[in-house]
């Protein structure tokens, strides 16, 4: 039995390319996003991974990505779409530039609002409130799939994601600040049998 979770951040976006605050917005991917999403279902591929389950958010670019990734698989797997993968919240940041939100509130304001634990962008959620959402959702009915032996499939969100790796990895407020997740770069973990992370791989180069 494997118990294999893979963790894919959708490709590119159409805003991530336009460099604007996205959050609960709904671009699809750019051309270079749906490339990525092909590239990152090869890299699983090539590991020779089969998927009984995926999950996926209720945001196109995730669920683009992951179809993608399913395609380049050869597989086809039952998928769930849930709001509580979605990205973060960014409330009044959302669909701004983040060059001009850094002009306009400084470098380190908006960093902050953008990688710290629990300080949230303006009527946005910080990281915690997101994984107050992720990590239950992960709980009740991710994780069963994958301590059932099934390997479960997961394409989502940067802050998403970052929500739930913090709680995988173990780290502390301080060390998901530096956390900084690639688009369509698959990561690889395997439990063991206790739900703890027996070894983590980065499909990435
Ligand atoms: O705009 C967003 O929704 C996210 C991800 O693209 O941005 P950030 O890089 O600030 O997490």
């Amino acid at each position: 039995m494997t118990r294999t979770l893979v963790l894919v951040r959708h490709g590119q976006s159409d805003w991530n390319l336009k460099n604007l605050f996205t959050g609960w917005k709904d671009p699809d991917l750019s051309e270079k996003g749906v490339e990525e999403a092909r590239l990152a279902g090869r890299r699983i591929r090539e590991r020779g991974l089969s998927f009984g389950t995926a999950f996926t958010s209720e945001l196109t670019r995730a669920q683009h990505t992951l179809k993608l990734m399913l395609e380049e698989l050869g597989q086809d797997v039952p998928t769930t779409r849930n709001i509580a993968l979605n990205e973060r919240d960014y409330g009044d940041l959302t669909g701004l530039n983040k060059d001009d939100a850094r002009a306009k509130w400084g470098e380190e304001q908006v960093h902050v609002w953008r990688r710290s634990y629990d300080i949230a962008p303006p009527g946005g959620e910080s990281l915690r409130d997101t994984g107050a959402r992720v990590w239950p959702y992960y709980i009740h009915h991710i994780q069963p799939k994958v301590l059932s032996g099934g390997n479960v499939l997961v394409a989502a969100h940067g802050n998403s994601l970052r929500a739930l790796i913090m709680a995988l990895d173990g780290l502390t407020p301080d060390e998901i600040v530096a956390r900084e997740l690639a688009t369509g770069v698959p990561i690889v973990y395997r439990l063991n049998e206790d739900s703890t992370v027996a070894e983590k791989t980065v499909l990435e180069g």
